[in-house]
Order: C-alpha cells, then structure tokens, then sequence
C-alpha cells in the first residue's frame, strides 16, 4: 500500500485522487502509527526548506523514515521540497536535511535568465533521463511536467542524477539513488505524465 506522509506540507489530495482514479490503495500517515501494511512511501513538499524539514521533525516520523528507507530500503518518492529536504542542506535555509542521498540545494542564477521574472521557474518543461529506470517507462521527455520552484538540487553523485532540465543552464530536475527517488517537478500537477510516473512507482 502507498502512504502519503502528511507532515503537514504538500499537495496530499492531489495525490490520493490520482491514486483513486488508479484504483491503487493508499493512505494518509501523518504519524508513527499510520505505516501499518505501507510498503511504499510518497514524500510530498510545497514551501520553504527550513519549514518542512522542521515539521517532519515535529511530526515525529522521522526516525520511522529513517529506518524505512535507509535501513529497510523501502521504496520513497519526493517531490520538489519533499525531494529537496533528501538532501544534507539548502542555500533557502540553515536547518540540516535527511541527507538521504548526498548533495547540497542551490539556487537558481537567475543572472543568466534575460527574461522577468526570472524565478521562480514556474510551467511546464522538457527532462532529459540521465538513466533507464522503470519509473519513467512509457513518459513522453517532450511533454515533460509541470515545476514551480527556486531551488535545485545539485547532486555530489553524478550517478544519483536521474534527470535533468534546462532552466538558467541545465539542472538536476529528478535523483535516484537504489530505492529513493526525488523528482523537482510536481508529478501530482502534470497531467497524463505525472499520473503515469506515480503508476510507474505503484508498480516497481
Ligand atoms: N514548490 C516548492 O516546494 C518549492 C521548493 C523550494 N522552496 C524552491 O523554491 O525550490
């Protein structure tokens, strides 16, 4: 069964209407007691880094996580801060991540965007695949999804880049490192293609 984490940030209805409409369980966790039969997990973001990391620290399921994903190798998809906080830190804020997979989130140059406003980068936008892996199978790159952000997450493993776009440069729009992936764009928001990946993930 998929569990939403319900932390308190992030598009969670989005995502259970997609699992609904796919007729693949699920369920809210929104605490240690929630993870009963869940045997993978969603972790959803909107919003700033030092908040979301602060309320899954006073959400209590860290340790749980922590245990799921890095002892356990329960499969995890993040999204865009939900994949963001997976990282050791961000230049958006001073709180230490999960460091889930390595790699440090930066901000976008917006010097090299002659365009106003220049962030945050908000539409939809084409993805490259650094790596074949099941969960993009059957996407259409051109079409790509839908992103909103400021920030990116700059990879220390080449081999955990498992996307990239192009936006003030070319970025790391997805990481994947054995079971845990994280994805900067939003899934849940990007139509045909989001709802693919999500039955992508369902089915790994
Ligand atoms: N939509 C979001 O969650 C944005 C994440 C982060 N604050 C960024 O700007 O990149």
């Amino acid at each position: 069964m998929i569990g939403i984490i319900d932390y308190g940030l992030g598009n969670i209805s989005a995502f259970a209407n997609i699992f609904k409409q796919l007729n693949i369980p699920f369920k809210q966790v929104k605490n240690i007691n929630d993870f009963e039969s869940v045997t993978k997990l969603i972790l959803p973001g909107v919003g700033a880094f030092d908040y979301a990391m602060q309320l899954l620290n006073d959400s209590g399921m860290r340790e749980k996580l922590d245990h799921l994903i890095l002892s356990e190798k329960v499969p995890v998809l993040g999204v865009c801060v939900g994949m963001q906080i997976m990282a050791n830190s961000s230049e958006e804020g001073s709180v230490p991540g999960l460091g889930w997979i390595g790699g440090k989130v930066k901000k976008i140059d917006a010097s090299k965007l002659n365009h106003k406003p220049t962030i945050p980068h908000m539409g939809w936008n084409q993805v490259r695949a650094k790596k074949d892996v099941d969960i993009f199978s059957g996407i259409d790159y051109e079409q790509g999804f839908y992103f909103l952000h400021s920030y990116y997450f700059d990879a220390d493993n080449p081999q955990d880049v498992l996307a990239v776009s192009e936006y003030a440069g070319e970025f790391v729009c997805a990481v994947h490192k054995e079971n845990i992936y994280g994805f900067q764009f939003h899934p849940e928001k990007s139509l045909l293609n989001g709802v693919l990946l999500l039955k992508n993930f369902a089915n790994l």
